[in-house]
């Protein structure tokens, strides 16, 4: 046994998840269940009541954060100590958020001031980008910016882009491309002009072979146009911690945006890497969404785990995966700007927490990270929502929804709350045999096939979920919401003592996929691999079936 399950809480929860009553039966006997079990921070407010959670549950699952050590984790991560230690880095990108008199010391240097001369940099180029001021090599004005990267290098950027449209500035165009499938890029390219377009290629590394092809098309596209070697520093930015690798690549030494080993790819938004979002929505727009985050990370840091928002959503999460053996989470936004959020926290939660073995290399005896899903309500209502009522799996949920939409057409907005509300309602109350029963009482159908069809009808219920809520979506909200998600992931990954940021598990696939890349493009068939890999390699090289 490791020592988390050793821990007294955790024997104690593994006993008391068994003596839980029904979600309905909780909120029957306990009428101020919402103002007990809800809290506000940072322009958000968290609904958790509808949470399988008692009184002992909640100081249980506390315990056990504060057994698990959580509050000196936390503060080790603030205070940029090398919590990542596979590849011996601090985490910081909390530091990208803080405001600028704030110290923090990597290696000697003031990390901070490091952060706000790349904003400061950002700041002038994004004037000059949307002023008119940057002109593209034959002095146009420029109007499309397409954004290369993959992973944290894109998801951060697009989604973002995506939730702020209301806030685009409306002097660019932004375009995004990540997979290495040439089609991507070919049909981003399509209509767009050379002379009045800009990429910015994002990798951290400098070394990914999606971003680094799809540059390489892109500078073949522009200079086949008609453009010159020379006009490429007009038309080619990129943001970077391996400066050197990029100037080595072609890429103007003044037009790199720098961002630093202690950021994670998955958390990096808020870097340089962020730079398609301050072009699309403006500086002070990005700066707003910086301190939305920042606002966060002070309520995470100074707050007592017992009204701690990303504690109790971290809790809860582990609550459903390691006491009742949920194995995913379903991410269900009710507004459409935020319909790329899922995917963002997919990435977020499952390369920080998708993890087999402890900080010190011991195989962990419990589960880890679940599988994060999910995608934009109403829509899922009509497709997947079947399961999370009547399936036998349970799917722990969150619903998130902005109190006022930018968009307050008609009758639009007050039916999409109803329909968010209307879905947690239903996921924790379910409907009983007696209650089906009930309804169908006026019904033609004969006594036999009542009871068949109430059978169908039953709903289990007791199925959880948190609902956040906010004002109105905003820079400042969205920042919040984000950070809120990255410190739940922290909780987790300190909780099941886990390295969260670090990502092992992908390299061996892209160490693979070179060496197959070598025998598809080879002379010789290939014979040397696993019968199954040789077989599709040769099927490829043949070019058909
Ligand atoms: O920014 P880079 O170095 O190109 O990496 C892109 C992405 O690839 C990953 O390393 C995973 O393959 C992510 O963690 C990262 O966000």
């Amino acid at each position: 046994m490791t020592e988390l399950t050793q821990q007294a809480s955790w024997q104690a929860l593994k006993k008391h998840c068994k003596t839980l009553p029904h979600l309905r039966e909780l909120f029957s006997t306990e009428s101020d269940r919402f103002s007990d079990m809800s809290t506000q921070a940072c322009g958000l407010f968290l609904d958790y009541s509808k949470n399988r959670a008692s009184k002992e549950t909640m100081s249980l699952l506390f315990q056990l954060a504060k057994e698990s050590q959580l509050e000196s984790k936390i503060k080790a991560m603030f205070a940029g100590q090398v919590i990542n230690n596979t590849e011996q880095r601090a985490v910081l990108h909390t530091a990208l958020r803080a405001p600028a008199d704030k110290v923090i010391t990597v290696d000697g240097n003031n990390i901070v001031a490091e952060v706000q001369q790349t904003l400061a940099k950002m700041g002038e180029f994004v004037e000059s980008l949307t002023s008119g001021q940057w002109k593209g090599y034959t002095g146009k004005t420029i109007t499309d910016v397409v954004s290369i990267g993959i992973g944290g290098s894109f998801l951060g950027p697009k989604i973002v882009s995506q939730a702020l449209r209301p806030y685009w500035t409306g002097e660019l165009n932004c375009h995004f491309v990540a997979n290495v499938d040439g089609t991507s890029i070919t049909e981003k390219l399509k209509g767009l002009n050379p002379q009045t377009t800009l990429f910015v290629m994002s990798s951290k590394s400098f070394g990914t072979q999606e971003t680094l092809t799809n540059t390489l098309t892109a500078k073949a596209w522009f200079l086949d146009q008609g453009a010159s070697q020379a006009d490429v520093a007009k038309h080619f930015v990129a943001v970077s911690s391996n400066v050197a690798k990029a100037t080595e690549f072609g890429i103007d030494a003044n037009n790199i945006f720098p961002m630093w080993d202690w950021v994670g790819g998955r958390y990096s938004l808020w870097s340089a890497i962020g730079l398609p979002i301050a072009l699309l929505i403006g500086m002070d727009n990005f700066r707003e969404l910086l301190a939305g985050a920042h606002a966060m990370d002070e309520h995470f840091a100074n707050t007592p785990l017992e009204n701690n928002m990303p504690v109790i959503m971290g809790l809860f999460s582990l609550w459903y995966g390691n006491f009742f053996n949920a194995q995913s989470h379903v991410v269900l936004t009710y507004d459409h700007y935020l319909r790329g959020l899922p995917a963002y926290f997919q990435q977020l939660d499952m390369e920080s927490n998708g993890k087999s073995v402890t900080l010190n290399g011991t195989d962990v005896d419990y589960s880890t990270g679940p599988v994060i899903w999910g995608g934009e309500g109403t829509n899922g209502q009509h497709a997947y929502h079947q399961l999370l009522h009547q399936g036998t799996a349970l799917i722990p949920a969150d619903f998130i929804m902005p109190l006022n939409s930018h968009n307050p057409v008609g009758e639009h907005h007050v039916q999409l709350a109803s329909n968010c509300f209307g879905q947690t309602q239903a996921l924790m109350q379910g409907r009983t045999y007696e209650e089906a029963l009930a309804e169908l009482s006026n019904s033609k159908l004969d006594d036999a096939q009542k009871q068949l069809i109430a059978k169908h009808k039953v709903m289990p219920g007791n199925k959880p979920s948190n609902t956040i809520l906010m004002d109105k979506l905003t820079p400042t909200t969205l920042g919040a919401l984000i950070a809120l998600y990255e410190h739940r992931t922290f909780v987790q990954g300190a909780i099941w003592q886990i390295n969260s940021f670090d990502q092992w598990g992908v390299e061996l696939g892209k160490q693979l996929g070179n060496d197959v890349l070598d025998r598809l493009t080879a002379d010789d068939e290939a014979k040397e691999l696993d019968s199954s890999s040789n077989g599709l390699i040769n099927l490829f090289r043949q070019g058909n079936i």
